[in-house]
């Protein structure tokens, strides 16, 4: 028997995706419909390096459902990317969409490299080879990319320029995510971390507890938790920890947050920050805090880290950054888990918006962007919540149950399950 690591993402999707199967009642085949990818694409990505010589890297591009919609999802770069943990990611995208009611399915891509390692012209090269490579499979009606780890509005500005030259015309509604100056949306940027503050603040409330009455910690401090560390400050929070792949720092008074962001900017990392202390990453997630925000990677909380979690609540800014093992153990706790496919949508939330307006060629003032996604947010946080408390769930089985029913629904009714 070859080893399976119980905490591999793919294992926790398929679970989490088995449970609310559980709930609904659905019968075997229909399981395995939701749990079977609908398209999958293997690429190489020859590079040649600015120094001369050539490396080949593996692309994927996983469409996991296409029912509600075209596929959408994040491209990330990481050098542990396989087709496993795409397949995670891609699912997860599909039960996201369809909790915050955006008319995507779920899709997601990766290649296997460590953007760190190699030069800007680089990473474009790379870019732009595996966007031609997978370019029969995406499209503004197909399938809609968007930044995840590693990547970034320069990146999708890279996909989209690929894309539409190859089409002769501009076709900014293939990415989302990107620059203003190409098509991208006010308000995208800070959308995930605005997204992640929503969805604490409504799942404080519903204890009777403000933002501004707590304090949290936040691992990763990327796209998602610099901005959401900064966001939470801006709510009243006392920030105490942050981290990123090489360390973190912990000051008990909470962080001066607006010189973290000065420092970090300077040197690309919160480590070395003064007035504070050093704190590694399993130290942070088991501070004595009130709010615990994963926002790096998956996994994180396995069984034996989830049992020193100190924090009455984990607001997840990451894709599946808790395990099913970790859940339970954080359940049995009376820890609450506002997870990642309601937490972090906002950024698809947003991703949604600006292909609408790339697709009318109109563009929205960032009020009515911040609006529209609190609107949005709020309203999938209180559907959750309810079913949570009506049907004595998680809030994780809440979500998983309203996503997984709607996917199920539009293949029903749309007679794609014999
Ligand atoms: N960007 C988005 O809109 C969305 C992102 N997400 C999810 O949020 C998470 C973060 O994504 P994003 O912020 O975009 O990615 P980024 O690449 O911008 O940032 C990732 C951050 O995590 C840190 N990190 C990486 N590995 C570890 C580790 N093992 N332990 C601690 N920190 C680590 C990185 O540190 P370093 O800089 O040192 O490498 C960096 O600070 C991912 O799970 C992603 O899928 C979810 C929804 C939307
Ligand atoms: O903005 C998007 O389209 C998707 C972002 C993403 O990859 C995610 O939510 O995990």
């Amino acid at each position: 028997m070859p080893d399976v690591d119980p905490d591999a993402p793919l294992l926790t999707a398929q679970a989490q995706l088995s449970r609310a199967v559980e709930i609904l009642g659905y019968d075997a085949g229909l399981h395995e419909v939701l749990a079977t990818p609908r398209r999958e694409m293997r690429v190489a990505v020859p590079l040649r390096r600015d120094g001369g010589g050539v490396e080949v890297f593996t692309g994927y591009r996983v469409q996991h459902n296409i029912s509600r919609g075209p596929g959408k999802g994040g491209l990330r770069y990481a050098p542990g990317v396989d087709i496993d943990e795409v397949r995670a990611l891609a699912m997860w995208m599909t039960w996201k969409c369809a909790v915050v009611d955006v008319p995507y399915g779920g899709a997601k891509g990766g290649v296997t490299i460590d953007p760190h390692a190699y030069s800007s012209a680089e990473l474009e090269r790379v870019t732009r080879r595996y966007t031609s490579e997978i370019s029969s499979m995406i499209g503004p009606e197909k399938d809609i990319m968007a930044p995840d780890i590693g990547t970034d509005e320069r990146t999708m500005a890279w996909v989209m320029d690929t894309y539409s030259v190859n089409r002769g015309f501009t076709i900014p509604a293939v990415t989302t995510g990107k620059p203003l100056a190409v098509g991208g949306s006010l308000g995208r940027p800070t959308a995930t971390s605005q997204g992640v503050v929503h969805a604490a603040r409504a799942t404080l409330a519903d204890a009777g507890v403000e933002l501004s009455e707590v304090t949290a910690a936040v691992q990763g401090f990327g796209k998602v938790g610099s901005h959401a560390t900064r966001l939470l400050h801006e709510a009243g929070t006392r920030v105490v920890a942050v981290s990123d792949e090489r360390g973190g720092v912990h000051r008990a008074d909470g962080l001066d947050v607006p010189a973290l962001l000065e420092h970090v900017s300077r040197t690309g990392s919160v480590v070395g920050f003064g007035d504070a202390d050093a704190i590694d990453n399993a130290g942070l997630l088991a501070l004595d805090v009130d709010v615990l925000v994963p926002a790096a990677v998956e996994g994180v909380l396995d069984a034996d880290s989830a049992a020193r979690v100190k924090a009455r609540w984990v607001v997840e800014g990451a894709n599946g950054p808790t395990t099913s093992e970790g859940d339970q153990v954080l359940a049995d706790r009376g820890v609450v888990v506002v997870p990642d496919i309601l937490a972090n949508a906002g950024g698809v939330v947003v991703s949604y918006f600006e292909w609408v307006q790339a697709n009318q060629a109109y563009w929205w003032t960032a009020q009515e962007i911040a609006e529209r996604l609190e609107q949005r947010m709020l309203a999938s946080y209180r559907a959750v919540s309810e079913l949570a408390r009506a049907e004595q769930v998680t809030l994780r089985e809440a979500a998983l149950t309203i996503g997984v029913r709607r996917v199920a629904e539009a293949h029903l009714i749309r007679g794609l399950y014999p």
